[in-house]
C-alpha cells in the first residue's frame, strides 16, 4: 500500500490546507489541481474566485441589489457566474457523482507503480470518508445511491490501498457493510475484474473477456466495433489484460485484503461458482440465459486456448489501446478505459516509456478537488457542454448585449473556436472511429471524440455568438460551420433519430450479451430525444443563416428526426431522459424540436399532451422535482424536494411549446427566484445527470445556466403573453400570437 495515512475518524474538516490549492486551467481547457507548498508561492499566485468557489471557500463576491423581476434575477445570476469563467473563456467545474471511478484510479495507479502526491492521497481518503453512508458505512454506485457491493467493495479496497488501516473506524464499518452484502465474492463483473488485477480475486472467478473477438471479421453483427463506444473502449484493454491474465505480485496488502474482503476463507473459495455470483442490491441487468451459455463455452475455450491465436488477439487489442491513447493524447474516451489503458501500457512498456509518463500526467485531468475531498470525474470535464448552454442562454435572454458582459462572451467564443476538432483522428479507420472533422466534443478538443449533441450545441453557440451579436470577432469561418454540418449529417440513423457518439452499429439483441450487471442499455448506441434535438435545432438555426448549404439534406434530416420524436413520446406525454434526470430534461429538448416545425400547444397534439403531462407534475410550490429513480424505472418518481434545475427545464419546455397560460410559469419563476442567494448564485441541490440508466452524475454548472436562461426567457415570454392574451382576448394561435421561441431573432 501507499504510505500509511494517519488520519482522524472524520473527513468533515479538510486533511490539507485548502487555501493552498489552485486550479490550473491550460491547453484548451485542461483542469488540474495543484497544492502550493510555501507561503511565497501562495502570495505570488493568489487564489481566484474559481478556486474558491469550487473548494467551497467564501468567494467574497458581494450581495447584489435584490431582483425586482425575472430578468434582474437572471442578470444577477450572471453577475455571479461570470466570476467563475476561467481566463481562457470556459467554465470549469466538477464532474463527479459516480462512485466506481476513484477505485480504478487508485488500484490502477498502485499496480502500475504510480504514486500520488501526499495531499492528493489525503483528500481522496477524505472524499471516501465523507461519501460513506452514515447509516451502514458503505458506498453506492453513485453519490446518492444506496450502498452496493460494487461501491462498497471497490471503495473499501481504495481506502486500504491509499494507506488507511483495516482497523480504522471507517474501514471497520465499511467492511461490516460489505460482508452484509455478501462480501467481495458477490461483486459485479467490473469489480471482479479490478480485484483480479490486484490479485485479491481469482481470474477463474470472472466470466471470460476474450480478446479473440477482435480477430473476427468486421461484418459479423456482434463484432465489438459495433458496440457502444464506451463499452467497447473499456472492453479493449480489459480483453488485453484478461488475455494475459495480468496479476499484481502478492504482497502484504494483497494477503490482508484476501482476509478482509470475504465472508469465507479466501483459499477455500470455489472460483468458477463466483462468476455469476452478483449481489441482489447491485443487479440492474441480470445476465441473459444466452450470456450465461456463451460464458460457459468461452470458459471452456479458455482452458485450451490456441497460443498463436491468443497472442495475435492480444496484439490486436494492444494495437487498439495504443491507437486510442494516441488519438486522445492519453486522455482516452473516459475514466474507466483511461485506467485500464494505463495499466496495460505500464505493463507492456514499463515506467520509463513515453506512454507511461503521458498516462501519469493525464491522470490528473480526471482528479477534481471539491469541498468534500478529491474525486475522480466522469470525463476530463464538461467544458464544451457547459459553455454551450450558458452562451446560448446569454444570447437568447439579451444578457449578452449588456456592455458589462461583452468581454466574457468574446472570451467564450475564443474558447469555442479553439475547441472545434479540425481533423479526423490520427488512427481513424483502424480504430473504428466516426469522423471528427468539424465536430465538438463533450469536454476538450484533446479528448477529441465527436458527440452528436455536443456538436449541435457547440455549433449553436458558435452561430449565436458570431451571428446574433455585432461586437464579436468572426473567428469560426463559414467553412468550419459547414464542416460541423457535414459531420452532423453523417450521424442520422435510418429511423430519423440521433445516438450519442456514432451511428447505431449493432442489433438490439446485443443487449443480451451485456456483461455489466449494474448498467442498462450499454451494448449498442440508442436513439435519444436529447441528442436528436440538439442536432436538429442547430440545423434549423444554421439554415436561416446559410440557406444554400445542403438545404435539402437538412430538410430531410429535420423531418426524419421529428418523426422519431413523435414515436418516442410516452403515452402519458413525456419523453424519458437518458442523460439528465429525467422527464423534465428530455421533454424540454423534445418540445424545443417540435416548436421548430411549428408544433406547439395549440397546433400539435404531441406538444399539448406533453405540456399537460408537465403541468400535472407541477408541485404546490410552483416547481418540479423528480428523482434519479425515474431513469432506472422509466417512470416518474417524485423527488422529496423541488429542484431548481428541473423546474427550469419544465418551464423551458412549456415556453418552447408556447404554453398559453401564464400562471404556472409565473409560479415557477417565483420559486426559482426565491431560491436565489443574495450574491446571485443558487445553492447546489440534488444531482442533475444520469448515464446507463443507473448512475447519476453531477452537472453543477446547470444550476447557473438553466436558471439564467429560464428566467431571462420567461421575463420576455410572460410580457408577450400578456400583450397577446390581452389583445387577442384568449386567442393564442401558436405562431400568430407573437410569442417568440427565442430562436427567431
Ligand atoms: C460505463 C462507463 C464506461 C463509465 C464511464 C462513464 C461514461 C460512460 C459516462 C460519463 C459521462 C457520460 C455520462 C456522458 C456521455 C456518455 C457517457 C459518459 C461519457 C454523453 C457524451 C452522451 C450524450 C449526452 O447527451 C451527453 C452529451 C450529455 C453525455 C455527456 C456525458
Amino acid at each position: 500500500m501507499y504510505p500509511r495515512a494517519d488520519v482522524g475518524p472524520s473527513g468533515e474538516k479538510p486533511f490539507t490546507d485548502y487555501p493552498r490549492w489552485r486550479l490550473v486551467v491550460n491547453d484548451g481547457g485542461r483542469h488540474t489541481w495543484r497544492y502550493l507548498k510555501t507561503d511565497e508561492e501562495c502570495k505570488a499566485w493568489p487564489q481566484n474566485e474559481v478556486d474558491k468557489y469550487w473548494l467551497g471557500l467564501d468567494t467574497g463576491l458581494p450581495n447584489l441589489p435584490p431582483a425586482k423581476d425575472a430578468f434582474e434575477a437572471a442578470k444577477n445570476g450572471y453577475e455571479f457566474y461570470k466570476h467563475l469563467q476561467s481566463h481562457d473563456g470556459h467554465w470549469a467545474g466538477e464532474y463527479g457523482g459516480p462512485m466506481f471511478l476513484l477505485p480504478g484510479l487508485v488500484i490502477g495507479s498502485y499496480i502500475a507503480g504510480m504514486s500520488f502526491k501526499q495531499e492528493e492521497r489525503l483528500e481522496m481518503i477524505r472524499y471516501l470518508f465523507n461519501r460513506a453512508h452514515p447509516e451502514d458505512g458503505g458506498w453506492g454506485i453513485h453519490v446518492e445511491g444506496v450502498s452496493t457491493c460494487f461501491g462498497t467493495g471497490l471503495n473499501y479496497v481504495a481506502l486500504r490501498v491509499l494507506g488507511v488501516d483495516a482497523d480504522h473506524p471507517v474501514c471497520v464499518k465499511a467492511r461490516a457493510c460489505l460482508h452484509k452484502l455478501g462480501g467481495a465474492a458477490a461483486i459485479p463483473a467490473w469489480g471482479k475484474f479490478w480485484l483480479s488485477l490486484l490479485n485479491v480475486y481469482d481470474w477463474e472467478g470472472n466470466n471470460p473477456v476474450p480478446p479473440e473477438l477482435w480477430l473476427l471479421p468486421d461484418w459479423l453483427p456482434f463484432h465489438p466495433h459495433r458496440w457502444w463506444i464506451h463499452t467497447r473502449t473499456v472492453y479493449v484493454p480489459m480483453s488485453y489484460l484478461y488475455g494475459i491474465k495480468y496479476t499484481f505480485p502478492e504482497n502484504d496488502l494483497v494477503r490482508e485484503l484476501r482476509q478482509e474482503l470475504y465472508t469465507q476463507d479466501y483459499y477455500s473459495i470455489y472460483w468458477p461458482d463466483q462468476r455469476n455470483n452478483v449481489c441482489k442490491v447491485d443487479l440492474y441487468s441480470p445476465h441473459s440465459k444466452i450470456f450465461d451459455a456463451l460464458a460457459v463455452v468461452l470458459a471452456g475455450y479458455e482452458q485450451c486456448i490456441i497460443p498463436p491465436l491468443r497472442s495475435a488477439a492480444v496484439k490486436k487489442a494492444y494495437d487498439l489501446i495504443v491507437y486510442e491513447d494516441e488519438n486522445t493524447d492519453y486522455q482516452t474516451l473516459g475514466p474507466v478505459s483511461k485506467m485500464f489503458n494505463l495499466v496495460a501500457r505500464a505493463h507492456a512498456e514499463g515506467p520509463e516509456s513515453h506512454a507511461y509518463k503521458m498516462h501519469e500526467i493525464k491522470r490528473q485531468d480526471f482528479m477534481w478537488l471539491g469541498e468534500d475531498g478529491m474525486r475522480m470525474c466522469g470525463t476530463n470535464g464538461s467544458q464544451l457542454w457547459d459553455l454551450g448552454f450558458i452562451t446560448q442562454a446569454l444570447v437568447e435572454t439579451g444578457l449578452a448585449k449588456l456592455d458589462e458582459n461583452r468581454d466574457s462572451l468574446i472570451k467564450a467564443l475564443e474558447w469555442l473556436d479553439e475547441a472545434q476538432i479540425r481533423d479526423n483522428p490520427k488512427h481513424y479507420r483502424t480504430s473504428y472511429r466516426h469522423t471528427t472533422k468539424g465536430a465538438w466534443g463533450f469536454s476538450t478538443k484533446e479528448q477529441g471524440y465527436t458527440v452528436s449533441d455536443c456538436t449541435g450545441e457547440g455549433l449553436k453557440a458558435a452561430m449565436y455568438l458570431q451571428h446574433h451579436l455585432d461586437f464579436t470577432p468572426k473567428l469560426i469561418s463559414d467553412r468550419r460551420m459547414f464542416d460541423a454540418i457535414d459531420v452532423l449529417l453523417t450521424m442520422q440513423n435510418p429511423s430519423g433519430g440521433y445516438a450519442s457518439y456514432e451511428l447505431v452499429r449493432g442489433p438490439r439483441w446485443l443487449e443480451w450479451l451485456n456483461p455489466a450487471e449494474v448498467f442498462g442499455d450499454i451494448m449498442i448506441e440508442y436513439l435519444y430525444p436529447e441528442c436528436t434535438t440538439s442536432v436538429i435545432t442547430s440545423l434549423a438555426i444554421f439554415r436561416k443563416i446559410y440557406p444554400d448549404y445542403r438545404s435539402k439534406d437538412i430538410e430531410r434530416t429535420i423531418q426524419g428526426a421529428i418523426k422519431y420524436l413523435h414515436e418516442a413520446q410516452k403515452p402519458e406525454g413525456g419523453w424519458v431522459g437518458s442523460w439528465g434526470i429525467c422527464f423534465t430534461y428530455a421533454t424540454q429538448f423534445a418540445l424545443e424540436s417540435l416548436s421548430l416545425v411549428g408544433e406547439t400547444y395549440t397546433t400539435s397534439a404531441y406538444s399539448k399532451r406533453a405540456c399537460e403531462f408537465l403541468i400535472k407534475k407541477q408541485r404546490g410550490d410552483g416547481g418540479w422535482g423528480e428523482s434519479y429513480k425515474s431513469c432506472e424505472l422509466g417512470a416518474w418518481v417524485e423527488h422529496e424536494n423541488t429542484q431548481v434545475v428541473q423546474t427550469c427545464w419544465a418551464v423551458m419546455a412549456l415556453m418552447y411549446a408556447r404554453y398559453p397560460h401564464a400562471e404556472p410559469i409565473e409560479r415557477a419563476v417565483r420559486l426559482v427566484m426565491s431560491r436565489q442567494l443574495p450574491n446571485g448564485s443558487w445553492p447546489q441541490e440534488a444531482i442533475e445527470g444520469i448515464f446507463n440508466k443507473t448512475c447519476a452524475i453531477a452537472y453543477p454548472n446547470f444550476k447557473f445556466s438553466f436558471p439564467i436562461w429560464m428566467l431571462g426567457k420567461a421575463h420576455q415570454y410572460l410580457k408577450e403573453l400578456k400583450v397577446t392574451n390581452g389583445v387577442a382576448n384568449g386567442h393564442t394561435n401558436g405562431k400568430a400570437n407573437g410569442v417568440s421561441n427565442g430562436h427567431h431573432h
